[in-house]
């Protein structure tokens, strides 16, 4: 990855949503002739281990371990909650560049810029978009989360945004990340996004 400056953190690709506004698996959907799935795993290649959070067997990567959710259909914080496990279990105290899978125009730099962020006390470094708003998908997450999440999951809690701690959250500004990664942020939901996402580079 670049100068390999996120060599120490652990890739996961939550990849286990229904795609219901896409109408059909947008997980193998294709951009520039290739699915987004390897789009977004492209831009987290370097990192030593690489998690695919997804009902077994549903979808092949080479290179990517498939971990199962621990709460099936439950929705992507159930999905980080399976990735800080596994992340916790295989690595230790690490941080987790989770990543939704229709992010495809995610590049190495942007995971770098978020990773220049970290701070010691921190544990989410959370994107800004345009209008200042965080971003909890394409963000890292550290496995110090793990006990809250797991908390807020119990507690009925389901939107990925209560993952982060807003005190141990560090941001940063959208024209940062547009400097060095344009675009990464922008979200595949619709077959009008997919269309819209223009070409790789611009
Ligand atoms: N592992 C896992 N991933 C999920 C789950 N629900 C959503 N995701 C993923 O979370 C990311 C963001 O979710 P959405 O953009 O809402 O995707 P989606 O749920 O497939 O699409 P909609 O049905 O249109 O909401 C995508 O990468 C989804 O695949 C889940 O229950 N388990
Ligand atoms: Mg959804």
């Amino acid at each position: 990855m670049g100068n390999g400056i996120v060599r120490d953190v652990v890739a996961a690709i939550t990849a286990g949503g229904r795609s219901s506004r896409f109408g059909s698996d947008k997980v193998l959907a294709l951009w520039e002739g290739r699915p987004l799935l390897e789009h977004v795993a492209a831009s987290l290649a370097a990192c030593p281990l690489r998690l695919l959070i997804a009902p077994p067997g549903r979808y092949e990567l080479p290179g990517w371990r498939n971990v199962p959710d621990t709460r099936p259909g439950e929705g992507p914080l159930a999905a980080l909650e399976a990735a800080l496990r596994t992340a916790q279990v295989e690595a230790g105290s690490i941080w987790v560049a989770f990543a939704g899978v229709d992010m495809p125009r995610l590049t190495p730099p942007y995971w770098e810029a978020l990773a220049q962020a970290r701070t010691p006390d921190a544990s989410a470094i959370l994107a800004l978009d345009a209008a200042g708003r965080p971003q909890p998908l394409a963000a890292l997450y550290h496995t110090a989360l793990l006990p809250h999440v797991t908390a807020r999951l119990d507690g009925g809690e389901r939107r990925l945004r209560a993952a982060a701690l807003p005190e141990l959250t560090v941001t940063v500004p959208f024209h940062i990340l547009q400097a060095v990664s344009p675009d990464a942020l922008r979200n595949v939901n619709t077959p009008a996004d997919l269309a819209a996402l223009g070409e790789a580079g611009r």
